[in-house]
């Protein structure tokens, strides 16, 4: 019944999304915005030569010593496949023939003492680590600041894979950081346990990925975030290991497991992860319903949120992401994806916030009566709040199109049309404001650029106080998609920060977002990051310039 458990791993070949085999068809409403561009594919990663590596022969022989030959690579085509992640930005410097920031090692340690050895030596050699998953970051988040540094080390965490332990009293697990979704998923499975985790990059993304940018799945209203789901962790660092998770909840201190997720391997590297886990769902449900307006719909989320109950997956589509998503729920209102069918026009009138009204699609999971007692007392308050039920055929048509949409990206970029995502959050009684704002600047700059964009905007994680804003851009590429996009990127993020929301809900701060961070946390709290980074970093070896 589950969709999840038949997605494997799958091993990405930047700068292209997913499984080779899998691809998707250039959507109709982008061939009218590429106009009579020809397909460009951009260049053959495997034919890149890079420079020869910074790193002492040495220092590699050390680390071979410390991991096995066979662990360490520094061939060009290693190297290229860890060059910085998945954002538009980075897929269109790949595939102009750019690899430039292209580590100089790739490791693959084999466990915990294996990682704190090899910060140690880093450290002394002042060579950058860079923790490496699923290599699905889409905010700079792989990519170091060189300036310092002798070297750069990405540090690819793919044999720590293993499941350390079940403890089915307490309901938790605990997973090796290097275990991407899928295996940790189908391991756990096995024994009829989920995580509940689901982001879109599930495919390419893993465990201490997870943690260390506190991602958000699809399911985040039954399951939670995944750092809601984090009881305990590992970290390994340059000068020793922490170990955090004596007990559910402590009045022992401030809560330094706060202080580990999110930080993007800035104080080290997290080998494990003590996870919440559930039982498998035996029911499943997925129901569609319609509001007249984007702040109806808004109303109906908050609701739901704040009285109960809620749904294991809850989002909203805006005006044009429903008509897209009614016509082809895989290509659009998905994370990294573009519009897929019609467009800007034809019969669900994208564009012009016509008739579809706006999508809701409200997931219920779990066993059979609990789901039925939850979906009808939803479904009691959607209709109370004017919502119009659609069945569940457009939301399973949503759920089993889910994972599709990343799919979308390169065929579009091929065609010359550039997409990207950005997300942020804020309080309800904001929401509407950051909404208006985010997408006029979008708007605004784009157009100034000369190619007007389609803007979409979801609601996919909501809380009692408030609730994510997703956006997916799609416009023409114009002379120069990268300064384009740069520019539309910073009117974003400014107009994010000016309306008072946060700067990321879950795709965290990486180099692109770390100057609207600081401005965010303000001075002295960047401080007391710096400080407890020098105390675990003396050297200054992790992940530099990303985070802080
Ligand atoms: C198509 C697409 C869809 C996406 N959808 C979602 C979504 O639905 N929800 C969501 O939350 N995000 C999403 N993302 C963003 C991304 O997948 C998440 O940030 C994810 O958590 C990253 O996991 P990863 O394993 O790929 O991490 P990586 O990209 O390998 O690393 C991310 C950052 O964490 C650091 N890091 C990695 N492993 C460790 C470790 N063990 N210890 C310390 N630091 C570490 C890295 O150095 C880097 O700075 C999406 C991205 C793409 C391209």
């Amino acid at each position: 019944m589950s969709d999840e458990t038949a997605i494997p791993v799958v091993q990405m070949r930047r700068p292209r999304w997913g499984d080779p085999a899998r691809t998707a068809e250039l959507p109709g409403a982008a061939a009218a915005l590429a106009g009579d561009r020809q397909a460009d594919a951009g260049v053959d990663p495997a034919t890149i030569t890079l420079a020869r590596p910074a790193v002492d022969v040495d220092v590699r022989e050390q680390i071979s010593e410390l991991v096995g030959p066979d662990n360490v690579s520094d061939a060009d085509v290693v190297r290229v496949q860890h060059t910085r992640g998945y954002s538009t930005p980075d897929i269109l410097r790949l595939r102009a023939g750019d690899a430039d920031d292209a580590p100089d090692l790739v490791v693959y340690p084999g466990d915990h003492d294996e990682v704190v050895a090899i910060l140690r030596l880093c450290s002394e050699r002042r060579i950058a680590v860079v923790p490496f998953t699923g290599g699905t970051s889409v905010v700079g988040g792989l990519t170091p600041d060189r300036a310092g540094v002798a070297g750069v080390i990405s540090l690819d965490l793919r044999r720590l894979d293993r499941v350390v332990e079940i403890d089915e009293i307490s309901r938790m697990a605990t997973l090796e950081a290097g275990l991407r979704g899928p295996a940790a998923e189908a391991l756990l499975r096995e024994k009829g346990w989920t995580i509940g985790h689901f982001p879109q990059s599930y495919e390419g993304a893993g465990i201490g990925g997870y943690a260390a940018t506190r991602s958000a799945g699809q399911s985040s209203a039954g399951y939670g975030r995944f750092d809601e789901m984090v009881e305990g962790l590992v970290l390994a660092t340059p000068r020793g290991t922490i170990e955090l998770g004596t007990a559910p909840r402590s009045a022992a201190g401030p809560d330094l497991r706060q202080l580990v997720l999110g930080s993007e391997g800035v104080f080290g590297v997290i080998t494990s992860v003590q996870l919440r886990i559930r039982p498998v769902p035996t029911t499943r449900v997925f129901d569609a319903w319609r509001f007249a307006s984007f702040a109806d719909g808004a109303t109906a989320l908050r609701r739901l949120a704040q009285d109960g109950p809620l749904p294991t997956v809850l989002r909203l589509s805006d005006e044009v992401e429903t008509a897209l998503n009614l016509a082809d729920p895989a290509g659009a209102g998905s994370e990294a994806s573009g519009p897929s069918d019609t467009g800007a026009g034809g019969e669900g009138e994208a564009g012009d916030g016509g008739s579809a009204g706006c999508l809701v699609v409200a997931g219920y999971e779990g066993g059979a009566d609990e789901v039925a007692r939850r979906r009808d007392a939803a479904s009691a308050l959607l209709t109370d709040v004017g919502g119009s039920a659609l069945g569940d055929g457009p939301g399973e048509a949503w759920r089993t199109g889910r994972f599709a949409g990343p799919y979308l990206r390169d065929p579009l970029l091929d065609a010359g049309v550039l997409v990207e995502t950005l997300e942020t959050v804020a309080f309800w009684s904001r929401l509407h404001e950051v909404r208006t704002a985010v997408t006029a600047a979008l708007t605004d700059s784009l157009t100034a650029s000369g190619t007007p964009p389609l803007v979409m905007c979801h609601i996919s994680h909501v809380y009692e106080s408030g609730a994510s804003l997703y956006f997916t851009v799609v416009a023409p590429f114009g002379d120069d998609p990268l300064e384009q996009w740069a520019a539309a990127k910073t009117a974003a993020n400014t107009a994010i920060r000016a309306s008072g929301a946060s700067i990321t809900h879950h795709h965290a701060v990486g180099r692109d977002h770390r100057d609207a961070y600081h401005d965010e946390i303000g001075p002295l709290a960047l401080d007391a990051l710096r400080a407890v980074k020098a105390s675990l970093d003396p050297a200054g070896v992790c992940n530099p310039g990303i985070l802080i």
